[in-house]
């Protein structure tokens, strides 16, 4: 409900209650501390969705007063007979808690702000607290699946990440589907994610949601929100290697994953001191790559336009990757991968090549890696940064802080593909060495070659791919979160700084 209307959707109430004429007192949450349940009460109380500030929800609260006890219980019953018929509600997840991630409050998180939330709309969650990494994804491949309606990961996007591809892995096994074949039509997992971020960046949750608020992010799972997400699947020769959903990076980003990684310890602020230590640094590295660009799209990377709730171009994309009834008997399809544009190479030195499935917006880059990308349009924005002195990089990085055209560099190419590869070219690098002249018997100083491998490695959704040699394809709308897009605003936020974890 927005705070200049009196009309309540039915969709975003939260539950309705029977209320004790004095409970109800408010926490800073907004939560009831006092909820009873007596059979004559005359009280009942409506909890909603209430719209705040930047996106964020908070759960609000309109008391009711009947005169006759027998015309409350009756409100109560039609409102939560009406509840129950919201078939995508929630009924019973699986939560998965990693007690490590960002601020290493996820259970905190939990308990204090979600549990509540989730037993005042009556949903049934079956917490489990992660005890290593890879705990979640292991446990989704062994764990009864069948009763759930969804699966909620309170962490941040590694842990998501876990989530993903576990669901997906699990999927494909069921239906038979090889999951290491780069052609296969993958089939879509039934189960719902919701992200109750956690973690250091949180960028799924900003992306699919608009901020990274975990009662916020709570509120869209109990109303059973449902938004299809784009999934890139990063193959290496014949075989799997992960499973992605926003951002893919060599080189530049790749580097910072990989020094970051080691700094754990810093907490979140190891992205900003890797990524100073790289760009200072500011490795180049040779490869091809090629892609298969989206010829029938109608979107580009250069659009004005943001992908937000409701987004037309990722509805049309939607219709169009309709899938089709998996039929467990048949071969498994291959997808018709040479569109009308053909492929496309492009060979060169590059200091970055990214790719971003969706906007890939975080906290400290509001707009995103490339603010014009899509949740569900079946591509991915292919940003290839050749090398280039310092100084023009710098101003690359520093667009990311404001809305101005970020890819307007003679030294940035950028393209919306469905499918793209990368080969390495390995660098030979020329040493001077102290060797040993046998014949002479004496140390002299020779020129000699040495293969000296320069190769960064992937960042893949903030994890590390080691392979840097992968083929990359995009699956249309192979997810869906409990998310609804980015709701239009009018206020817009821009922090100060940028910042160099994507
Ligand atoms: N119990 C655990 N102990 C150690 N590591 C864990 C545990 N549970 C999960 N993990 C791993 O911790 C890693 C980081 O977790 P998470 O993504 O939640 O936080 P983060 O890295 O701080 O946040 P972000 O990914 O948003 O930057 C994940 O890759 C996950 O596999």
């Amino acid at each position: 409900m927005s705070s200049d209307s009196n009309v309540l959707d039915l969709s975003e109430v939260i539950a309705v209650t029977p209320v004790e004429k004095h409970g109800g007192q408010r926490n800073k949450d907004g939560f009831s501390d006092i909820e009873l349940t007596p059979i004559s009460c005359s009280r009942f109380a409506v909890h909603y969705v209430e719209k705040k500030r930047g996106r964020v929800w908070r759960p609000g609260r309109v008391t009711f007063k009947c005169q006759d006890p027998t015309v409350c219980r009756e409100w109560i019953d039609r409102l939560q007979e009406r509840l129950n018929q919201e078939y995508l509600r929630p009924r019973r997840l699986l939560v998965f808690v990693n007690p490590f991630g960002g601020k290493k409050r996820g259970v905190q998180i939990y308990q204090q702000k979600v549990a509540p939330l989730f037993d005042l709309a009556r949903i049934k969650a079956d917490v489990i607290v992660t005890e290593r990494a890879g705990h979640a994804q292991d446990l989704l491949q062994e764990l009864e699946l069948n009763k759930l309606d969804g699966i909620v990961c309170v962490g941040g996007d590694g842990m998501f990440s876990e989530i993903l591809n576990g669901l997906i892995v699990r999927t494909q096994q069921e239906a038979g589907v090889d999951k290491d074949w780069l052609a296969a039509e993958l089939v879509r997992p039934h189960l719902r994610i919701g992200i109750i971020p956690a973690g250091s960046t949180d960028a799924v949750s900003y992306a699919t949601v608009g901020v990274n608020d975990p009662v916020t992010s709570a509120l869209h799972i109990i109303i059973g929100d449902c938004q299809p997400l784009d999934v890139s699947s990063v193959h290496y020769r014949s075989q799997l290697l992960r499973y992605n959903v926003s951002f893919l990076g060599y080189g530049f980003y790749g580097d910072v994953v990989r020094d970051s990684d080691l700094r754990r310890w810093m907490g979140p602020t190891r992205y900003d001191y890797s990524g100073f230590k790289k760009f200072c640094r500011r490795k180049i590295y040779e490869g091809e790559v090629a892609f298969l660009p989206c010829a029938d799209q109608g979107s580009s990377p250069y659009d004005q336009i943001r992908c937000t709730e409701g987004c037309l171009v990722c509805k049309q994309a939607g219709e169009k990757n309709k899938p089709t009834p998996f039929n467990p008997s048949e071969e498994p399809r291959a997808v018709e991968t040479f569109g009308p544009g053909g492929w496309q190479r492009v060979r060169g030195r590059f200091i970055a090549i990214n790719a971003a499935t969706n906007s890939c917006a975080c906290k400290k880059t509001p707009k995103g890696v490339s603010p014009a990308a899509h949740l569900a349009d079946g591509c991915t924005d292919l940003i290839l940064i050749h090398a280039t002195p310092r100084y023009r990089f710098l101003g690359h990085l520093l667009k990311h802080l404001t809305d101005s055209d970020r890819f307007n560099h003679s030294f940035i190419e950028v393209y919306r593909v469905r499918e793209f590869k990368f080969r390495p070219v390995i660098i030979e690098e020329t040493e001077d060495e102290q060797v040993e002249d046998e014949e002479a018997g004496v140390l002299s100083r020779r020129n000699r070659r040495r293969n000296t491998r320069r190769n960064s490695v992937w960042n893949c959704d903030g994890e590390i791919i080691d392979q840097p040699a992968v083929d990359v394809k995009v699956h249309c709308q192979l997810i869906k979160l409990f998310a609804r897009g980015i709701e239009e605003t009018k206020q817009s936020s821009c922090w100060p700084v940028g910042c160099f974890c994507a």
